[in-house]
């Protein structure tokens, strides 16, 4: 986290029981304005009791929650619920309202002009690839489980709150839509500014999504820190063991081609402008490849039905990659 920037959450020594269980058991951290942290951790572990304790769907029996320095209690829940989205897996659309009116709710208690409101909803139907003019006047009840899951997302933007706590969003849906829509929400303009905490017990999407995650166990942080310092640097053998099973997947979703192909330097450096042709895995996304690619997206490129020419093949690819992890392994001994 920059030093620079104050937190926008801070949590300190935060605990929950129910009866004589201790669900969350003193969990600080920090988080700057629009970081991604992720909560992961077994079934139980107490990711959506901690969540909840943010915006006070859960009050906390011990520690404290502050929000740009204000202690969470100092406010009436119903008016710090407002300034933060929220996001469920159920969804929780309401049934007799359309799309539009859904999305509409919190701006109009917020008494937002109608016409802001129109705009904003048509803005972010566009972006959710939900055409306004056939989905806005639609109910809940005529969408599939992926678009009132994209208009879950909408109606917690629809404010644009600073921060927006996600709660197993994509965990209704079929592992096809689910790895669709996370690739739209990493790609979402408007959610790469906001502070997101994201609670999933699906260690991929937490790669792909956190800048930093936090794994629980018992209630208590056995790790926080980035994906690539929880996969290389374990703090202890409940981390190593969690992502055992996975870790080739993580591995490739981790390191990115600014790690494996050090020799293509110059090239590489160009970052964010990308130095390779426009990519399109499966007709639903378009960018380009860069240093910040991940290995996994580079390979989903070379090997999809339009690849096009890369300045290395797939064998080049993962012999570079092998030798990127033997470096990580290197300076882990050193
Ligand atoms: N209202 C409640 N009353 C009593 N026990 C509760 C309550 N809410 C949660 N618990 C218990 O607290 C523990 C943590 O629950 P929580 O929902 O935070 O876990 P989780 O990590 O989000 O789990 P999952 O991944 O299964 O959703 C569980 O053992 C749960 O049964």
């Amino acid at each position: 986290m920059p030093d620079h920037q104050p937190p926008i959450i801070r949590a300190s020594q935060l605990s929950k029981r129910f009866g004589a269980h201790a669900v969350v058991r003193e969990v600080s951290f920090e988080l700057a304005a629009g970081e991604t942290l992720v909560l992961l951790g077994p079934s139980g572990c107490g990711k959506t009791t901690l969540l909840k304790m943010l915006n006070r769907l859960i009050e906390s029996d011990g520690g404290t929650v502050e929000i740009n320095g204000q202690d969470v209690r100092a406010q009436r829940p119903e008016t710090l619920r407002r300034g933060i989205g929220y996001v469920i897996q159920q969804v929780g659309l309401l049934p007799h309202y359309t799309v539009a009116e859904n999305i509409a709710v919190v701006p109009r208690l917020l008494g937002h002009p109608p016409t802001a409101i129109a705009a904003r909803t048509t803005a972010l139907l566009t972006r959710l690839h939900l055409p306004p003019e056939r989905y806005a006047g639609q109910y809940p009840h005529q969408l599939s489980g992926g678009q009132q899951q994209r208009v879950g997302l909408a109606r917690a933007l629809a404010a644009d709150p600073p921060i927006v706590l996600l709660d197993e969003p994509f965990g209704a849906l079929d592992p096809l839509t689910r790895a669709s829509i996370r690739r739209e929400f990493r790609e979402l303009e408007e959610l790469r500014r906001k502070t997101v905490v994201l609670v999933t017990h699906d260690v991929t999407e937490a790669f792909e999504l956190a800048d930093r995650i936090m794994l629980l166990d018992a209630g208590q942080i056995q790790q926080l820190g980035t994906p690539r310092e929880l996969l290389f640097r374990p703090a202890n053998e409940f981390v190593r063991r969690f992502f055992a099973a996975e870790r080739l997947a993580l591995q490739l979703r981790t390191l990115t081609l600014g790690d494996v192909f050090l020799d293509l330097g110059d090239e590489v450096s160009t970052g964010d402008q990308g130095y390779l042709p426009a990519y399109s895995p499966n007709g639903l996304t378009s960018s380009a490849l860069t240093a910040k690619t991940t290995v996994h997206e580079a390979l989903e490129w070379l090997t999809g039905p339009t690849p096009a020419t890369a300045p290395f093949t797939v064998p080049q690819l993962m012999g570079a990659f092998g030798e990127a992890l033997q470096r990580e392994e290197d300076a882990w001994k050193r």
